[in-house]
């Protein structure tokens, strides 16, 4: 088997490229090239590992015709565009603890910077200027803190900023009120959490919803001589009303480590004294990424050797022990949907996954991916477990889920059904032994087959001396048969018969299949 090979684009620790190594992947580290150079590469590699420099555009990704999975050493993913990604099939994984710790503690540190104008006066001491006079320091014991996000980052500085005795007040509206309790903090609504805040710290993603989340208007509702922090994301403060608020005093200062425009070499914030920054710094600590490297190149290689799923971004998490269990049940789930999908000629509007049996005490998501996977195939061959979910939600594709715990006639089984215009169609299958995906009923009929190769479906109605004829015209024609697997409604009904061939079936021998007496329908069917 050929090596994965993964590219780090960005300054990442050495730990990644050993750890990469270590568990049979490739690696080149080549750093700072520009978009051009990294289209011109980019064609070569199965992993791309980063942190936030490279930018992962649309060009990049269409130039990326092996990339299998984008790692970011580090938390935020607004540089891949993920979207662009998935429809692509590529993972976007990141790794979102490793630096939590660091990003709070520099959220801190900021904090305690401005509360003491330690910047300032570090550099006039430096000039020679011992200017003991010139500053004036607040306490932060006893003064509230505003947070407005918390998540992993947030509640470590909420943590940390009750350890110092500070009130905490939090803004987030996927925070519980049981969470809140149990986190030490008071949860508020915006407007409240401006008026109470001494400082205020961001900790939220950047999205439609929190960009600007400090605008002009918020900003106003602050109190007099708020301090504000935001080791987040640039964007979610009005860079421009700040540096007004700055200049009249409202805001007695602020510290970024993020801007709206990164590398931020200038900003009209620059010349005001109470401001302070780090060019994103946050996450930059030897901990922090050691950490992030080593899990970043786990993931990865993970993913590439043996299919585990961890911190996916667009795909549900597999973890390594689960990903051998569900293997023979993505296969199968794929096949029923590629079934489905290749003998379904109307549109659909709805599918429905059903696991049965043991099938339904196992993580369903990347079932359901694979059956979505295998149904629009059909449609595409560029449709992989990743995309297949995004492409289906694209064209409008309800998809239902369903489990019964309890076991029918199979200790284990899937049923993939479809509404169509003619109603609606299933079928199911099994796995022997836990490992061989079989079929075991088709449109209402049963049938055990294996779906494989090239295949033959058949709809006639039964009676003596047709598989007599079918066997005689494919053997005419050079085509032999591996398996033969009959199905029947009623004796004398309508029957089905599934062939497996071992070669693909040309359109004359289809057709002179149809023209054979009581025949209804014959189609060829590919199964990977
Ligand atoms: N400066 C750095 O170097 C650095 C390092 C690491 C992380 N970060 C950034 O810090 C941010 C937080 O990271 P995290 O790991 O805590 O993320 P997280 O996902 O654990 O937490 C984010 C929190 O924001 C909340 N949130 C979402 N929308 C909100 C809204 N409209 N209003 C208020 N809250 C909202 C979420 O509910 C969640 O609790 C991210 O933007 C990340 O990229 C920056
Ligand atoms: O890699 C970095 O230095 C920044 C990381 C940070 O912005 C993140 O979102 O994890």
């Amino acid at each position: 088997m050929t090596k994965p090979k993964v590219l780090i684009s960005d300054k990442m620790d050495p730990n990644a490229k050993r750890i990469f190594e270590e568990r049979g992947c490739d690696v080149d580290v080549i750093t700072g090239e520009t978009p051009e150079q990294l289209i011109a590469r980019i064609g070569e590699y199965d992993g791309l590992a980063i942190r936030s420099s490279t930018k992962v555009t649309k060009e990049i990704l269409d130039a990326a015709t092996n990339l299998k999975v984008i790692g970011r050493a580090g938390i935020g993913v607004d540089n891949v565009d993920i979207p662009y990604a998935s429809g692509k099939g590529v993972v976007v994984m990141n790794t979102p603890f490793g630096n939590s710790i660091t990003t709070a503690e520099h959220a801190i540190a900021m904090m305690f910077a401005l509360a003491r104008q330690i910047p300032e006066a570090n550099a006039q001491t430096k000039e020679g200027k011992w200017p003991k006079n010139a500053f004036m320091g607040v306490e932060v014991t006893g003064k509230t803190l505003g947070l407005i996000g918390a998540g992993n980052i947030g509640s470590i500085v909420a943590s940390r900023a009750l350890g110092l005795k500070m009130k905490v007040v939090a803004y987030d509206p996927f925070l519980t009120p049981e969470r809140a309790v149990e986190m030490g903090v008071e949860k508020a609504d915006l407007d409240t959490l401006l008026a109470k805040a001494d400082f205020i710290t961001l900790h939220t993603p950047l999205t439609e919803q929190t960009r600007n989340i400090l605008s002009e208007d918020n900003l106003a509702k602050t109190k007099k001589g708020v301090r504000i922090v935001n080791c987040a994301r640039g964007g979610l403060i009005d860079e421009n009303a700040l540096k007004k608020m700055l200049d009249s005093g409202h805001v007695a200062g602020a510290a970024l480590d993020v801007f709206q425009t990164e590398p931020a070499k200038e900003s009209p914030l620059f010349e005001c004294d109470n401001f302070i920054c780090t060019p994103h710094l946050g996450a930059s600590t030897t901990e922090a990424q050691v950490n992030v490297a080593l899990q970043v190149a786990e993931q990865l290689a993970d993913y590439l050797v043996n299919g585990g799923v961890t911190n996916a971004l667009n795909m549900p998490s597999l973890s390594a022990e689960e990903a051998p269990k569900l293997k023979p049940y993505m296969k199968l789930a794929e096949q029923l949907g590629s079934l489905v999908g290749q003998l379904t000629r109307d549109s659909v509007p709805r599918i429905s996954i059903h696991t049965e049996g043991a099938a339904a005490e196992l993580n369903m998501k990347p079932m359901v991916a694979a059956v979505l996977s295998g149904f629009l195939r059909v449609q595409s061959d560029s449709v992989n477990m990743v995309n297949a979910p995004y492409l289906a939600k694209e064209r409008g594709l309800e998809v239902r889920e369903v489990k019964t715990e309890r076991e029918g006639n199979y200790h284990t089984l899937i049923r993939v059904s479809v509404k169509t215009e003619a109603g609606e169609r299933s079928v199911a299958g099994t796995l022997f032994n836990n490992a061989d995906p079989r079929l075991i009923e088709l449109f209402g009929i049963k049938v055990e087959a294996e779906l494989t190769g090239h295949m033959m479906y058949i709809v006639n109605e039964d009676a003596p001396g047709f598989i007599g004829r079918i066997g005689t015209l494919l053997g005419e024609n050079g085509i032999n048969i591996g398996t033969f697997n009959l199905g029947r409604r009623e004796a004398g009904g309508e029957a089905i018969l599934l062939l497996s061939v071992d070669s693909a079936v040309n359109d004359e021998v289809l057709k002179a299949a149809n023209e054979l007496p009581g025949v209804k329908l014959v189609k060829a069917l590919t199964f990977a």
